[in-house]
């Protein structure tokens, strides 16, 4: 059964005629430091990431006059590896499932964990191929056309920081790379094309995107893109093995029939991702009735994904600085008076951390998110609401304001993790008296901050 995770992927995130690429490693590659360099010709400042970041850009040509002269976009998602936490190989993996190409970025300056990536990237490759054969399996049983054709996926391999002295050299990523996919059991039946095409590269993303390889390596990319459109795309019919081949994947969790094999808080996760999106629409009352339940303490739940819907709501209402603390005195009031809180006391380092990662993630969606329609009180329209002048009334929220808070959901699966605080915070910190009362900084690592993304802003 295709779920509805699948379905609003392809609502929200429609297949554009130009190629997706997903862009995948371990954290601290260097991946967002490349999607950045694509689409601005500049390195920027980075953060590890949270949640995905997508940009379109333009294929730098080649210095030489060899290559292809057409101008050729592509979108790239660039994926968050959520601190680290296990449950992100699935989601990336559902992600990729969807792309025309993955990139994997190795970071060869890393030689301690050169090994992790590489197991990791035959890991990512074997269940992403599983989990489109799969795919389109469930939509030919549902009578559904697939969005995108099944053909081969290129894999690109960055073996990024070849500037750093004494870094792995190319050569011997090459080898290790070739010798992990020559080792790979084939592709699950109903899988296109013979092998898997891949390509190695160096590159260097803090030099000028010339001299960076990144030219080089987009060259062969979309010669490869090229190439397996040429092969003939396998009717979905024809993987007729395909459901048993899903079933014994080692990782990737099936979202309904018997539990496979893997991290349980993977499946845990989608499963969450699956009822929050479900109840979004399941939901007895329009986006603003549940804002007038909140501030009437009269909710129909009192839980996690009642908290993230009121963050993201009232956020997306009045913007970041009415916004917050709307959001601080509602809870307040809420926990103070309501019987639903179970005498609950109100936690003012948990509620900033909350604010704070919605937020963050709403900033994200400034680009992919079709202006709304909804007029926001600075007269500027984006996911994220500019301030009004005080006491200017606020319009009601409309109805579609479910459907970004859906696409909120789909580009940062993470919130769904009631215990994400834990990466930032230690439990002694965070169950303090004094984190209670007043906001504490996290004793692990900073907070997840904008200065990446605003300075994005400004882009079309
Ligand atoms: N010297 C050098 N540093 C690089 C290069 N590419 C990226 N970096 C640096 O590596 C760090 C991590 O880069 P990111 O782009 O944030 O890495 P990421 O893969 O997106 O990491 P996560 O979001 O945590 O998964 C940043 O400090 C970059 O400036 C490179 O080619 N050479
Ligand atoms: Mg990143």
């Amino acid at each position: 059964m295709t779920t509805i995770v699948h379905n609003l992927i392809h609502k929200f995130f429609p297949p554009k005629p130009e190629p997706r690429v997903t862009i995948l490693g371990l954290d601290y590659g260097g991946k967002t430091t490349l999607l950045y360099l694509l689409r601005l010709g500049e390195v920027v400042q980075t953060i590890p990431t949270l949640g995905f970041n997508i940009e379109s850009f333009e294929v730098p040509h080649l210095a030489t006059g060899t290559g292809s002269k057409k101008k050729s976009t592509l979108v790239g998602w660039d994926t968050g590896t959520g601190c680290g936490r296990q449950y992100m190989h699935w989601t990336t993996v559902m992600y990729a499932t969807y792309g025309d190409a993955l990139i994997w970025v190795v970071d060869s300056n890393d030689k301690e964990r050169f090994k992790e990536s590489i197991d990791e990237f035959v890991r990512t490759v074997k269940d992403t191929e599983i989990r489109r054969v799969k795919d389109r399996k469930e939509l030919e049983l549902e009578g559904k056309k697939p969005t995108y054709a099944l053909h081969p996926q290129p894999i690109l391999i960055l073996a990024n920081k070849q500037d750093k002295e004494g870094c792995i050299p190319i050569d011997e990523i090459r080898k290790h790379f070739a010798n992990a996919i020559a080792a790979m059991s084939p592709p699950p039946p109903g899988y296109p094309g013979g092998g898997r095409l891949y390509s190695v590269f160096k590159t260097s993303l803090v030099r000028p995107i010339d001299e960076s390889g990144l030219p080089e390596a987009f060259n062969w990319l979309l010669f490869a893109l090229e190439a397996v459109k040429r092969s003939p795309p396998v009717p979905a019919s024809s993987s007729s093995t395909a459901a048993s081949v899903s079933t014994s994947s080692t990782s990737t969790p099936a979202p309904s029939g018997p539990t496979p094999p893997g991290p349980l808080n993977a499946t845990t996760m989608y499963q969450r991702l699956d009822s929050w999106l479900t109840r979004i629409y399941a939901e007895q009352s329009s986006p603003e009735e549940f804002l007038t339940q909140f501030h009437a303490i009269n909710l129909p739940a009192w839980d996690h994904y009642t908290h993230i819907r009121i963050a993201f709501l009232v956020l997306f209402k009045h913007g970041r600085q009415a916004g917050k603390n709307i959001i601080f005195d509602g809870l307040a009031t809420y926990i103070a008076q309501s019987t639903q809180t179970r005498g609950r006391t109100f936690h003012f380092t948990m509620t900033y951390f909350w604010i704070q990662i919605v937020h963050f993630g709403m900033s994200s969606m400034t680009h992919l998110v079709a202006p709304s329609s909804y007029p926001t009180p600075g007269g500027t329209s984006n996911a994220v609401p500019s301030q009004g002048q005080a006491g200017q009334a606020v319009p009601p929220l409309p109805d579609s304001a479910n459907d970004e808070f859906a696409k909120f959901i789909l580009i940062n699966p993470h919130v769904v993790d009631g215990n994400l605080w834990a990466e930032y915070f230690s439990k002694e910190v965070m169950m303090s008296p004094t984190a209670k009362e007043e906001m504490v900084l996290p004793d692990k690592k900073p907070l997840p901050s904008l200065v990446v993304r605003d300075r994005l802003k400004g882009l079309s």
